[in-house]
């Protein structure tokens, strides 16, 4: 069965230690964000990693392609499965995350998965044009920026599930989508603007659905987990 990846929004170790407990021995993908890294370090890595869960490190790099690639180098050290950076930082910087990921991947480890973001899905058309001043619809930027990120050779890109079909139909062989905004029936949206149920992702082609708060921020953390795990895989009881 594939495994929804769990965001781990949380603000330290012990939070994150209390929460994974409760899964007991089931195996996991989980996604470790700025809120977590930026106040753990890699000690949250280290000891994720001896827990035997997969992770993705999702801190969204974007900058100039020199500081990327010597902050990619570090992070191939650190151990994770998937890695991203900000397509909008341009192809250069693309393809200077790819090297630096490659160069520093120690013998023997695979070298992670690095995908791009494209717009974030908290981001709608009219704040495109209002504060971006883009011009372009947001499903032609979210195209664009898909195949500028499989021009640099990245392995896919994080959009939301409403754009997994158009990219998939645009792209060639394994480029995958990892969408996070995703929303069971009747659970809030907060600050999620281009929502999609488990299901309707599956359906539309995603290879990754990221769920945090419909997880992490109810009473029983564990139902809600294998509840959406079984709809991301289409199993009905
Ligand atoms: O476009 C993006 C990129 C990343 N995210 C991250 O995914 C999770 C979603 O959490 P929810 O609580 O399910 O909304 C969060 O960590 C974001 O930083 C995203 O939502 N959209």
């Amino acid at each position: 069965m594939n495994k929804p990846i769990i965001a781990l929004d949380f603000s330290s170790l012990k939070e994150s230690k209390d929460f994974l407990k409760q899964f007991k021995d089931e195996s996991l993908y989980v996604k470790i964000g700025m809120e977590l890294f930026y106040q753990t370090g890699p000690e949250i890595i280290t000891w994720i990693n001896s827990q035997g869960h997969d992770i993705f490190l999702d801190l969204k790099l974007h900058d100039i392609p020199n500081t990327v690639y010597r902050s990619m180098r570090g992070i191939a050290r650190l151990g994770v499965s998937m890695t991203n950076v900000h397509a909008a930082g341009g192809l250069t910087m693309m393809e200077a995350a790819l090297k630096g990921l490659r160069e520093g991947t120690p013998v023997g480890l695979a070298v992670p998965k690095l995908i791009a973001v494209t717009q974030l899905t908290s981001t709608t058309e009219d704040i495109m044009r209002q504060e971006q001043l883009v011009e372009a619809s947001l499903i032609e930027s979210v195209r664009h920026y898909a195949k500028l990120t499989e021009k640099a050779g990245l392995n896919g890109v994080v959009c939301s599930a409403m754009e997994a079909a158009t990219i998939k139909e645009n792209s060639q062989g394994k480029f995958i989508c990892v969408t996070p905004g995703i929303r069971p029936n009747n659970s809030k949206f907060y600050d999620q603007k281009r929502v999609v149920t488990p299901q309707r992702a599956r359906e539309l082609g995603s290879d990754f659905i990221v769920v945090g708060r419909p997880i992490t921020q109810t009473t029983n953390p564990v139902t809600a987990y294998l509840t959406i795990k079984d709809q991301w895989n289409g199993v009905t009881h």
